[in-house]
């Protein structure tokens, strides 16, 4: 339902949350982690069912959406005094049209999972694949889990952990929100662009300083320490205004309706498929490949900036009924479409 000039920045909203809930939960370990005895990592496990008791609680005076109304086939003139309601305006009769239309088609729509085997949906297939699976393998979560032990090992000691929950925090979510205003006007292209080209360099640059510095004794000197700091900055502000949001935005708005659910539904289970492998290996990955773990998500970063110049389109300011031309005009992806068009 978002106007497609604004699709952009209403979405990215969804990764804003997932930053400030990370903040929270960052600043909430590091204060229970002060509590002596053995309280304080019960304090902060139990503090995740907080958000969920809102939403379950909330959920109870959740009122029925018109759409919902309309799909349940219930009552069209209670889902009209809902819309009415919900948009403060009586006048809503062509979005009620609209909504009325969408639902009938969404009806008639058989095996989402079928229809998006299809050669004509080939580069949503692939998108639905490769963008989550890509954002992963930024490596965002590695440098996470691993900042505090890193700082630890360069030299910041006891003002480790925070000053990681700070990095990958504030420089996180301010970054994502500067995305929020760029991603309508600027395009997703571009910022994909600017990520990667800074997540390659700050990762290469990481890898090598501590291939180079950190020998047997875990020590660098301070200059390069703080190289360290401000280089893992640049990273998560890149990734933040481009891989971490556009991640879910990209995949969120270029599968047309006969797919949506299907290709949505792979997005989602390649992203938190890839979230959890990525979580369980890096370990044994540090273990092994040292300083050139920073080299391998590096690599990674190289071949998904590769990928999105020359085989993602621009997607910005277009409307979703519209989003199919773009696979047509494409110099690669209209090979794959055009060749099946009359099996459409
Ligand atoms: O939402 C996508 C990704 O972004 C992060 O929240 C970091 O900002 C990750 O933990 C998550 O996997």
């Amino acid at each position: 339902m978002a106007p497609s000039r604004y699709r952009g920045a209403i979405n990215i909203g969804f990764q804003l949350s997932i930053g400030i809930g990370v903040i929270a939960a960052n600043l909430i370990n590091y204060g229970t982690a002060k509590i002596k005895g053995n309280l304080g990592w019960r304090i902060s496990l139990s503090m995740a069912a907080v958000p969920a008791l809102i939403l379950t609680i909330g959920a109870f005076f959740l009122p029925e959406t018109p759409n919902s109304l309309i799909q349940s086939d219930k009552n069209h003139q209670k889902a009209k005094l809902m819309l009415q309601k919900v948009r403060g305006v009586t006048d809503v009769q062509e979005e009620f049209e609209d909504l009325v239309k969408a639902n009938a088609t969404s009806k008639a729509i058989k095996d989402p999972f079928k229809n998006i085997l299809k050669r004509k949906y080939r580069p949503q297939l692939v998108m639905a694949i490769v963008i989550p699976f890509f954002q992963q393998v930024t490596g965002i979560n590695v440098i996470g889990f691993y900042a505090p032990i890193l700082f630890r090992t360069i030299g910041f000691g006891g003002s480790a952990s925070l000053l990681s929950s700070v990095i990958t925090g504030l420089v996180g979510t301010s970054c994502t929100f500067i995305s929020m205003f760029m991603v309508d006007g600027f395009g997703r292209k571009g910022l994909f662009m600017i990520g990667g080209v800074q997540m390659i360099i700050t990762q290469m640059t990481v890898g090598g300083i501590m291939a180079a510095q950190v020998g047997d004794q875990n020590v660098v000197s301070d200059g390069y320490a703080y190289s360290i700091l401000v280089l893992i900055m640049i990273y998560v502000a890149g990734f933040s205004w481009s891989w971490g949001p556009l991640g879910w935005l990209v995949p969120s708005e270029i599968f047309p309706l006969e797919i949506r659910s299907a290709g949505q539904s792979i997005a989602v289970a390649v992203n938190f498929l890839s979230t959890f492998i990525v979580a369980q290996t890096f370990l044994t990955m540090l273990c092994h490949f040292k300083s050139g773990t920073f080299f391998f998500f590096g690599g990674w970063v190289v071949i998904m900036t590769v990928f999105v110049y020359l085989l993602l389109p621009e997607t910005k300011n277009l409307p979703m009924e519209q989003m199919y031309q773009i696979w047509r005009e494409h110099w690669f992806w209209k090979k794959i479409v055009r060749e099946n068009e009359e099996n459409i």
